[in-house]
């Protein structure tokens, strides 16, 4: 059973409503939401294993703490879940990177696969995934179905703000991957955007609108 972790630190939060301010431009937008993905992903990768290497200090010899080797992959779901990849790349410099290209209709808010290339033995990894939004869910739970059908076990899905209607979307479809949340706002509106929310990440992220 997979776990679900609402972050609750000063520095998310505080962020995290930076970001939410309609006055913050892209530039800023673009950082903070790296600097969320790593303090997230500092969280998110607590349970990673370690084994004791004997290390030769100035000192002595001593038996100590280094990650055992997990093979990690990162794979954003495009494009907002790009602006993460950097910040989760600076605690995990050597993992691959995948990409998973979806965009949500307008109308109807079902997410449209556009692009999938995954990294070779992707199912022997940790895959991190991180988009910052959790709407509807759709979109989480169609790239959740692409890695499992590669063979994928070990998945944690990582977002900045979810809607509670996304969160028990992707719950239902996934209920084994472990889902890492910045802040449960309160509701999904009309559109399908999250309220409060922060609009829409991949245009703030990249300055389309
Ligand atoms: O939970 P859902 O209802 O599926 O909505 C969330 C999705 O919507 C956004 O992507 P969008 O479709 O705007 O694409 P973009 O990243 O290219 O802007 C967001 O980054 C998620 O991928
Ligand atoms: O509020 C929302 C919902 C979906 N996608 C976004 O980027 N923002
Ligand atoms: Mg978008």
């Amino acid at each position: 059973m997979g776990k679900v972790t609402i972050i609750d630190h000063p520095l998310i939060k505080h962020k995290i409503s930076l970001l939410r301010d309609e006055n913050t431009g892209t530039r800023d937008f673009r950082i903070l939401v790296e600097e969320i993905a790593m303090l997230m992903g500092y969280e998110a990768l607590r349970d990673l294993p370690t084994e004791l290497v004997s290390v030769k200090t100035p000192i002595t010899t001593a038996d100590v703490p280094m990650l055992s080797g997990k093979k990690l992959a990162v794979v954003p779901i495009l494009r907002a879940g790009l602006g993460m990849v950097n910040g989760i790349l600076a605690l995990v410099p050597s993992a691959k990177v995948g990409h998973i290209g979806l965009y949500r209709d307008e109308v109807t808010h079902e997410p449209h696969e556009y692009f999938c290339k995954l990294p070779e033995n992707i199912d022997e990894r940790l895959v991190i995934l991180p988009d910052p939004m959790l709407a509807t869910g759709g979109s989480a739970i169609t790239a959740v179905d692409f890695i499992k059908q590669r063979g994928c076990t070990n998945i944690k899905f990582m977002c900045v703000i979810a809607a509670p209607e996304g969160l028990e979307a992707l719950k239902k479809a996934h209920p084994d991957i472990d889902i890492y949340v910045g802040s449960l706002d309160e509701k999904l509106n009309e559109n399908a955007y999250i309220v409060p929310g922060l609009g829409d990440a991949g245009d703030r992220i990249f300055g389309t609108k």
